[in-house]
């Protein structure tokens, strides 16, 4: 596949007169036409910094980023805008511009001194306007508008600027799941139908993994590039936040909280009931372990039934209900009377 940019060599970081900080070293990426990459890695590990060093505004302390074979550095400010559309995370103020003037913003780089659109100009504007669906919001104040939409009215300005690259630090930031989702669909789309590269920072590692054509896994040392399905059978996650608590589970292909376990507690059964009942259960710090049916303590799932869960005790069933908390609390109550799991 075509690929628009290429990092080589690639160190990252800030200059000092007192000897600045590399904060990413020995890079390799590149960047496919056409797809959604979510740039990823745990806090500090430096993809804002990344994001800025190959969208030209910070210079690299090693190696070099190529667009279409030509180095970013021998570009000036006017040709680099004319290649990638950068939309960094701070949210923008502009009072009192509607949305139709904050996209047709994104063609400054086109437009010559005096800043005219010219009958093209408007037709680019309406179209991104029209691709983020938010043609009906075309005359509001940017000012008015909910996160959501704020970050669709900045994702048009940027396809508006009409550009082969565009890059976005952390563009679903302040925004809640349904809009997140909304707007990563949104830059998949817009990948897809117009062969544009979009990279995105985000730390919705759950999203990412589901909507991502690839993946970058920024570690100190490395990027490790690929599709989420290849990471997932390279095991490359498991090491990724193993500090910050977090497992990967190999099992449902998610992130999940690394519990502490206190006791354990056999159960039989499996399915959604089976599911939902682990996750309270390990949260509480009980751990689930396969049970059969004649042990004297155990949890029984009894699938598609209106009293799923059953707790039995010397071959009694003792307490037989529809709700997890029950449950929970029923094993909870015995775990504190008598020390029978550890
Ligand atoms: N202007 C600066 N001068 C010196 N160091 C900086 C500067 N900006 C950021 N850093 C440092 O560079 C490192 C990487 O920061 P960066 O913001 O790129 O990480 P990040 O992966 O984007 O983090 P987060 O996930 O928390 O947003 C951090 O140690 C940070 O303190």
């Amino acid at each position: 596949m075509k690929q628009s940019i290429q990092i080589e060599n690639l160190s990252t970081g800030y200059r000092s007169s007192k000897g600045g900080k590399v904060v990413a070293f020995q890079l390799n990426a590149g960047l496919n036409n056409g797809e959604l990459t979510c740039l990823l890695g745990a806090n500090g590990t430096g993809k804002s910094t990344l994001i800025k060093t190959i969208s030209g505004f910070l210079k690299s302390i090693e190696g070099r980023v190529t667009i279409n074979g030509s180095a970013i550095e021998a570009m000036n400010e006017k040709d680099l805008a004319k290649q990638v559309a950068v939309v960094l995370t701070e949210k923008i103020n502009v009072p009192n511009a509607t949305v139709y003037e904050l996209v047709a913003y994104g063609r400054s780089p086109h437009t010559g001194f005096l800043g005219r659109l010219s009958s093209d100009d408007k037709q680019i504007i309406e179209q991104a306007i029209e691709q983020c669906g938010i043609a009906d919001k075309r005359n509001r104040l940017v000012s008015s508008l909910s996160d959501g939409e704020r970050q669709k009215a900045t994702i048009a300005k940027a396809l508006a600027q009409d550009t082969p690259i565009i890059i976005l630090d952390e563009p679903t930031a302040f925004l809640d799941l349904p809009a997140r989702v909304e707007v990563m669909q949104l830059l998949r789309k817009l990948a897809v139908q117009t062969g544009k590269s979009i990279l995105m920072s985000t730390h919705d590692l759950d999203l990412a993994l589901q909507m991502a054509d690839r993946l970058w896994l920024l570690q100190t040392e490395a990027i490790i590039s690929g599709t989420p399905e290849d990471l997932l059978l390279q095991n490359a996650f498991q090491s990724m936040f193993k500090k910050d608590k977090i497992e990967f589970d190999n099992k449902t292909g998610m992130f999940k909280v690394a519990h502490q376990y206190n006791v354990t507690v056999p159960v039989a059964g499996h399915g959604f009931e089976y599911v939902l009942l682990r996750r309270a259960l390990m949260r509480k710090g009980i751990k689930p372990v396969k049970a059969n049916e004649i042990e004297d303590f155990h949890i029984r799932i009894i699938n598609d039934s209106d009293q799923p869960f059953e707790f039995w005790c010397n071959q009694l069933k003792a307490v037989t209900t529809d709700k997890v908390e029950d449950i929970v609390t029923e094993i909870m109550r015995v775990v504190s009377h008598q020390n029978i799991y550890n």
